[in-house]
């Protein structure tokens, strides 16, 4: 009855209607604008403090999802091809993330065709300039000397040089070269192209016009027209046959480099060009530093949505140092060695690669906050292995140790071997299983495929270990 009593209104209202409630700070002598403002401060104090508490609410919330969700880390040196197989999960599992992407892919495309380019002159002028190389006169003997064409192909493609240098010092200022051109991971740079392209003041109109106006980006910045305009000329050097020659001495293994889109350039060359799925897998840009995607793959039923939370890293030695905070908690690590036992690694000249993916590997199987993970170990570019030794070159003369049959079947088993004792004598449980898979990630169907299985086997454990199936 008490508490009626106190909540009971006055019988006739004060002058003042804003002194109703003492208790909220209002004095006697407050005036009607003074109530006014000081009730408009409590109502946006509650605001906030509602605000605050929303927010705590969500990173709850994140906080729980993250810890429901399967973690998945990808591993291997660099160019092992980690963030290849990241796309690969993008365009199977998110396709419309893929999508929105797919502009941005076309830049880096045409940033390799530049890097190659540069190469290609590279070895012209070292040939050209040295007191040994025969001077050969490509393209026209009769009429131009073998300086003068380099000379033409320099200057009309300076303009191509020129935005070159800019989008490298947008992308990374600490860089001059596109073929030294590396990222810092997180959507940084993906964000910085999307900006330029949205001041695009032709991205508007249909949707396809829309589409297509979206992967050009300002002029300034923008390689398009002036790879349409050369096309021809760039098409005539990388098709002479006395550069060719050149190159073949000079820069052998051309074809081989990451992100080398020359025999491409007649498609790629030309105004309306829209990479295709391939030619984004093939794109080519180095990784720094820690990048992790999110995805939610829905799942039959109400409340069965799974979050996959994907961390792909910067492969090169310099870089590994940095992988360790995101060992804890990870349900699954895909570690991606390519059978590159003829390689070198780009930082370290002196390192096989083969050799620097097996000790990687025994790091990673004998690091004890992996002790739980799943090792998944993905024998990646089988399609290179395939080439490499259809084409004759010898895997005994790059491991003396080696002395079976040179066929892909025999060399993969071997190697299989030798990474199964790594995991068995190293992992912390010996009853680890030993998991490993021979895969191509520009080969997009079957590693659709293989990341479907791989991704449900993930997903098996991860709701057996949740006691939720
Ligand atoms: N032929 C072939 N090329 C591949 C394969 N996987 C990746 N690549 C190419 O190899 C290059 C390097 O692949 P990335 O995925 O960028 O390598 P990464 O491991 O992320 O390298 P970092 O970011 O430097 O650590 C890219 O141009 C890919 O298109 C493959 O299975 N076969
Ligand atoms: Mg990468």
């Amino acid at each position: 009855m008490k508490a009626k009593e106190k909540g009971k209104l006055p019988s006739s209202p004060p002058a003042n209607p804003y002194q109703v409630s003492k208790w909220s700070g209002a004095t006697d002598s407050e005036t009607e604008e003074e109530a006014q403002v000081r009730i408009q401060v409590m109502q946006e104090a509650a605001n906030r403090s509602k605000g605050i508490d929303l927010m705590i609410q969500e990173s709850k919330k994140e906080l729980d999802r993250r810890r429901k969700g399967v973690k998945i880390l990808l591993l291997g040196q660099s160019e092992s091809g980690k963030s290849s197989v990241l796309k690969n999960f993008q365009l199977a599992f998110a396709p419309r993330y893929f999508e929105n992407e797919r502009p941005i892919w076309k830049t880096v495309i045409q940033l390799n065709i530049i890097s190659s380019i540069k190469t290609i002159l590279e070895a012209l002028k070292e040939e050209y300039e040295s007191a040994e190389g025969h001077l050969v006169t490509p393209v026209d003997s009769s009429s131009q000397s073998a300086q003068r064409f380099l000379r033409r192909m320099r200057l009309s493609l300076s303009p191509l040089f020129f935005i070159e240098a800019n989008l490298v010092k947008l992308l990374a200022p600490e860089c001059t070269d596109s073929r030294d051109l590396t990222v810092r991971a997180g959507n940084g740079w993906k964000a910085l192209l999307r900006a330029q392209r949205n001041h695009n003041p032709s991205a508007t109109g249909t949707s396809i016009s829309r589409r297509r106006s979206q992967t050009t980006l300002g002029n300034e910045n923008d390689p398009s027209s002036i790879l349409v305009a050369q096309r021809d000329d760039i098409l005539e050097l990388w098709q002479s046959p006395e550069v060719r020659e050149i190159l073949k001495r000079r820069r052998p293994h051309i074809r081989e480099h990451p992100g080398f889109f020359m025999d491409d350039l007649a498609r790629i060359a030309t105004p309306n060009y829209i990479p295709t799925d391939h030619d984004v897998i093939r794109a080519r840009i180095r990784t720094m530093g820690v990048e992790e995607s999110h995805f939610v793959l829905e799942r039959a039923g109400p409340g069965m949505n799974t979050d996959f939370y994907i961390t792909d890293v910067g492969g090169s030695r310099s870089q590994r140092a940095s992988w360790a905070p995101f060992f804890d908690d990870v349900q699954a690590i895909l570690f991606l060695a390519p059978l590159a036992f003829n390689q070198v690694l780009d930082e370290d000249r002196r390192v096989n690669r083969l050799e620097d993916s097996l000790y990687l590997w025994k790091d990673i199987c004998s690091n004890k906050l992996l002790a739980n993970a799943n090792l998944i170990l993905f024998f990646n570019k089988r399609d290179v292995l395939v080439s490499l030794l259809e084409s004759g070159v010898q895997v005994k003369k790059y491991v003396t140790t080696y002395d079976l049959a040179n066929d892909v079947a025999t060399v993969t088993k071997y190697f299989r071997d030798r990474f199964r004792t790594y995991h068995k004598k190293y992992s912390p449980d010996s009853t680890r299983p030993f998991m490993c898979y021979e895969t191509s990630a520009i080969d997009i169907k079957a590693m659709s495929v293989l990341l479907t299985g791989v991704r449900e086997a993930i997903l098996r454990q991860h709701l057996r270990e949740g006691d939720m199936l």
